[in-house]
């Protein structure tokens, strides 16, 4: 069985195409992180993978599922976005009772243990909580389902740098013993850079890059020397990003970070560095135009 297989999938919003031609196929279950900029699709695609929109061409199929508007699926698959809706008068007690009803796979003694963890008051009223002590209740959900397609999508918004540590390091457990394909839309690339396996990066409509993280963490070096020096180590199509300051010449470039790279610079007296996986990121995905200009 494949977990996800989506092939040439096209989506609007009105007249307007948010996803196009996207494919995405998934057999392993595994933490992966979603990245892509404002607006590039993310949210939207989490919706067609957990059946709340239905794609205007090409297949989603998710665990063999076709998602959209299926009660077994939606069992089997837990999606937690950004204000979620919960009851006017809900306590945390009443959102884990209506959670559990609705997925297959609850783990009531794991969402105990999370609630206690995250410090989160049962009996007040979940309206009544922080922007982090929301994304917390999701994230208990998220975990305690168990479902075998999960996905969260930005789930340290409001978290303090205290309360990412522990809910990073409680996905990690709960993945570590019960392995599943998680996935999660992150902004915060250095923090789902130490959880996730690979990353998915959203960019022009569709799946631009599904690798490993380590692939993000060997690639992007930024040169600083005379332009003639550098364009002997990087060709034009491999710039993303330039600049020139006081005729020493800044380049971001598209190229593997390695021991030979470092040695190619060093005869060459060209000062190079790793790009921050962050910067190499947003350049990737930003046009020519935009980088050049
Ligand atoms: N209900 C809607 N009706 C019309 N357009 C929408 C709707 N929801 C989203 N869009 C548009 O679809 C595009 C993708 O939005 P989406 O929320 O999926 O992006 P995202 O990658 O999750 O963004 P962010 O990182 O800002 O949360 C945006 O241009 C957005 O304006």
């Amino acid at each position: 069985m494949t977990i996800i297989d989506i092939r040439n999938m096209s989506f609007k919003y009105k007249d307007e195409y948010v996803l196009e031609d996207l494919n995405l196929q998934e057999d392993q279950p595994m933490i992966i992180g979603l990245w892509g900029r404002n607006g590039s699709g993310k949210t939207t695609l989490m919706k067609l993978m957990s059946g709340q929109e239905k794609q205007n061409s090409g297949q989603v199929s998710i665990l063999d599922f076709n998602p959209y508007n299926n009660v077994s699926a939606s069992k089997q698959i837990t999606y937690l976005r950004e204000n979620h809706f919960f009851g006017k008068t809900w306590n945390v007690n009443d959102a884990m009772k209506f959670a559990s009803m609705f997925n297959d796979n609850w783990d009531q003694q794991e969402a105990d243990y999370l609630i206690d963890l995250f410090e989160l008051p049962r009996k007040k009223k979940i309206k009544t909580f922080s922007k982090g002590m929301q994304s917390m209740v999701q994230s208990v959900i998220g975990l305690a389902s168990h479902a075998p397609v999960t996905m969260l999508d930005e789930p340290t918004n409001g978290l303090d740098a205290y309360m990412r540590k522990v809910f990073t390091k409680a996905l990690r457990e709960s993945f570590e013993a019960d392995p599943r394909y998680i996935l999660i839309a992150s902004h915060h690339i250095k923090e789902i850079e130490k959880i996730c396996e690979k990353l998915v990066v959203i960019s022009e409509h569709h799946v631009k890059l599904n690798e490993p993280i380590e692939y993000f963490q060997s690639r992007g070096a930024i040169l600083v020397g005379k332009l003639e020096d550098i364009q002997q180590v990087v060709s034009n199509n491999e710039v993303i990003e330039q600049s020139t300051i006081m005729n020493q010449h800044k380049i971001m470039a598209d190229i593997p970070f390695n021991e030979e790279l470092i040695k190619q610079c060093k005869a060459l007296n060209i000062k190079v560095d790793k790009a921050s996986i962050q910067d190499y990121l947003v350049n990737i995905t930003m046009s020519k135009e935009a980088n050049n200009g």
